[in-house]
């Protein structure tokens, strides 16, 4: 068993404020007992235009925002997982990722955003994430931290279910979608496909999640929550905040195992007898 916290917040476009924010989410993380510590997307700045974001963008050793989580994780002993903006490959738009910091403060892997998030939907919302961010290419293969195997995907990249059984098949223990929703979208979507995404991967579907108002264009949904692999909610957060908030769970290995005996998901072989063929499941091609 190893203690788990998402931590909840509302990010704007001072990268001070939002480290005051998240100081206080490791304080509480840490005082909880979690050896891991899981903020949202983001969590560094949201800003009020795709200019703005790429004109506050820092690299990882100059941004006192990373710095200071950096400090707090060497300091609490805690592991942090969290979604910053990075400077692209040019200067015309800047990398969505999230970092794994270790317990002595090191980042010890990242992971860029792969599906950006343009949309426009009639009477909700219009963005287009594509303008100011550069799209990332690669899954990156779960990794060993004190509380499992974890794989990392980002936001709207929860829609997508081949990144999350990819990394499943890879070996994830914990899946991670650190978010920034949009009410109209969460509303009516987040629950179910991060319900859904466990159940399919058998694995736990941690999501850390901005809420509230941020600018005068932007609100985020927030219900941050903790599924396990059976698809039971084990840890939620509500949809406003009046300071930042954490939740916490167990992840119990025990309770991964068990799940993947009793109903296995893996090399299932697929007959469809109008073609009298017969396919392996798609995911043992990944
Ligand atoms: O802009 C930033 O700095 C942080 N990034 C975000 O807020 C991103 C891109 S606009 N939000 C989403 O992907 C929402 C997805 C969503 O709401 C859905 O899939 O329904």
């Amino acid at each position: 068993m190893a203690r788990v916290a998402v931590g909840q917040l509302t990010s704007t476009a001072s990268m001070a404020h939002n480290l005051a924010q998240c100081r206080l989410l490791i304080k509480k993380a840490s005082q909880a007992g979690a050896k891991a510590l899981f903020l949202p997307e983001a969590s560094d700045y949201i800003a009020g235009s795709g200019e703005e974001t790429v004109r506050l963008v820092k690299p990882v050793h100059e941004s006192e925002f990373v710095l200071g989580l950096r400090e707090e994780a060497r300091r609490e002993k805690l592991s942090i997982h969290v979604g910053v903006h990075e400077p692209g490959f040019d200067t015309q738009r800047v990398k969505n990722t999230v970092l794994w910091i270790d317990d002595r403060g090191e980042i010890a892997h990242r992971y860029q955003k792969i599906h950006l998030f343009d949309v426009d939907i009639k009477n909700g919302p219009v963005l287009k994430e594509s303008n100011s961010v550069e799209r990332g290419a690669e899954i990156v293969p779960p990794f060993d931290t004190p509380v499992g195997k974890v794989g990392s995907a980002i936001c709207f990249d929860l829609r997508f279910p081949e990144i999350s059984l990819a990394l499943k098949r890879l070996g994830a223990d914990i899946i991670t979608f650190p978010s920034a929703f949009t009410v109209p979208t969460g509303r009516a979507h987040w629950e179910v496909l991060l319900r859904a995404r466990a159940i399919e991967t058998q694995c736990y579907v941690i999501a850390a999640a901005q809420v509230g108002r941020h600018n005068d264009k932007r609100v985020s949904y927030g219900h941050s929550m903790i599924v396990d692999p059976w698809g039971a909610v084990v840890a939620s957060l509500g949809a406003t905040s009046e300071e930042p908030e954490i939740a916490t769970a167990e992840i119990d290995h025990d309770l991964l195992r068990k799940v993947r005996m009793e109903m296995p998901l893996r090399r299932r072989m697929y007959v469809l007898p109008h073609t009298r063929l017969i396919y392996t499941s798609v995911l043992t091609s990944v």
